[in-house]
C-alpha cells in the first residue's frame, strides 16, 4: 500500500502513516494531500484531524468539505514533543504551528524571548535548526541525529498529549463497516432548534457523538458546516434511519457520509 502524508521524513504524521502503508511520500500541505487522494493519484492519505490539547486542525476539516474522499482508519497516538538544537542558546524556535501551541506553557516560561516560528511541519523544523545554530526546533526526540542535541523532552503543556489523525482513500472505497462513522453537515438554514433537529435523531436512537465541531461555510457570517463523529457504523439501521430523518430537516443543504472505520493506536 502507498499512502501519502505531511512530510519530510520525520514527523508524527510520517509515524502514523507507517502504521498503514510501507511505501510513503510526503507532501508540503495537509490540503495537498487531501486533493491527491481524491483524485485517486495515491491509495492513502494520512492527515491530522485533531489535538487533545490544541483542538481542531481546521486545514484538515476545510479540505475533507473542498475534496470527495472517504475515511477509511482513524488513527490515534501520543504527542511528546522535544526540544532539538545544536546549542543550549538560540534565538527562533521553529516547528508546526500545533506543536508551538501544544507546548506554549513550556515555551512562555522557559524561553519568554525566543521568537516562535511556525513552519510547515516539526520536521521542517528540524531541518531549519540542522542548517542555523540560532534556530532549536520542537519535534520527535528521535529526529536529533548527529547534529543536534536533545535539549528537553515532554515539553508539551500536558503529558496526555494526544492527536488523532484519518486515513484517507478514494470516495469508492467508502466502507459501511465499523465502529465509528464520520459526517459532514451542512443545513443552509438557520432557525431557532435547528441544532437541537440536527442531533435529537441520534439523541432517540442512543446513538452517541464522539465530536462535533462547527466550520464557517464561508459563504456568509453565521452559517455553519458541522463535523460529526457518532459511535455507530453506516451498516447499522439507526443509524441510516438517523441520517434519513436528518435529510428532511436539511432539505436545502447536503449530508455527507464520509464513510464507517474503525480505530488503531500508534505508539512507536
Ligand atoms: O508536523 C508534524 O509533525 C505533523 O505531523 C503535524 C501535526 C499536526 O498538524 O497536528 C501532527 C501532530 C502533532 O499534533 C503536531 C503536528
Amino acid at each position: 500500500m502507498r499512502a501519502i502524508t505531511l512530510g519530510p521524513s520525520g514527523t508524527y504524521s510520517h509515524r502514523a502513516a507507517r502504521a498503514v502503508a510501507e511505501e510513503i511520500e510526503f507532501a508540503e500541505s495537509v490540503t495537498g494531500i487531501v486533493e491527491r487522494v481524491a483524485s485517486e493519484e495515491i491509495e492513502r492519505g494520512v492527515i491530522p484531524i485533531e489535538n487533545s490539547i490544541e483542538g481542531s486542525v481546521t486545514e484538515s476539516l476545510d479540505a475533507l468539505v473542498e475534496y470527495e474522499v472517504a475515511v477509511v482508519t482513524e488513527i490515534v497516538t501520543p504527542i511528546r514533543h522535544a526540544l532539538l538544537a545544536q546549542k543550549p542558546e538560540f534565538e527562533v524556535v521553529a516547528s508546526h504551528a500545533q506543536a508551538l501551541a501544544q507546548c506554549r506553557t513550556y515555551l512562555e516560561s522557559t524561553y519568554p524571548d525566543v521568537v516562535l516560528e511556525p513552519v510547515s511541519s516539526t520536521a521542517r523544523g528540524v531541518e531549519r535548526a540542522r542548517n542555523d545554530p540560532t534556530v532549536a526546533a520542537i519535534a520527535r526526540p528521535d529526529n536529533s541525529g548527529e547534529q543536534l542535541d536533545v535539549l528537553a523532552e515532554d515539553i508539551q503543556d500536558r503529558s496526555s498529549n494526544a492527536t488523532r489523525f484519518v486515513v484517507l482513500a478514494p470516495p469508492d472505497e467508502r466502507s459501511v463497516a465499523g465502529g465509528k462513522t464520520s459526517l459532514i453537515i451542512y443545513p443552509d438554514a438557520d432557525h431557532p432548534g435547528l441544532l437541537l433537529d440536527l442531533l435529537d435523531p441520534f439523541a432517540k436512537r442512543d446513538i452517541n457523538l464522539s465530536r462535533i465541531e462547527s466550520r464557517p461555510s464561508g459563504d456568509r457570517l453565521g452559517d455553519y458546516q458541522f463535523h460529526i463523529d457518532i459511535n455507530a457504523g453506516l451498516y447499522e439501521e439507526r443509524t441510516q434511519r438517523a441520517l434519513d430523518e436528518i435529510q428532511t430537516v436539511v432539505q436545502s443543504g447536503w449530508v455527507r457520509r464520509l464513510g464507517s472505520y474503525d480505530t488503531k493506536h500508534v505508539i512507536e
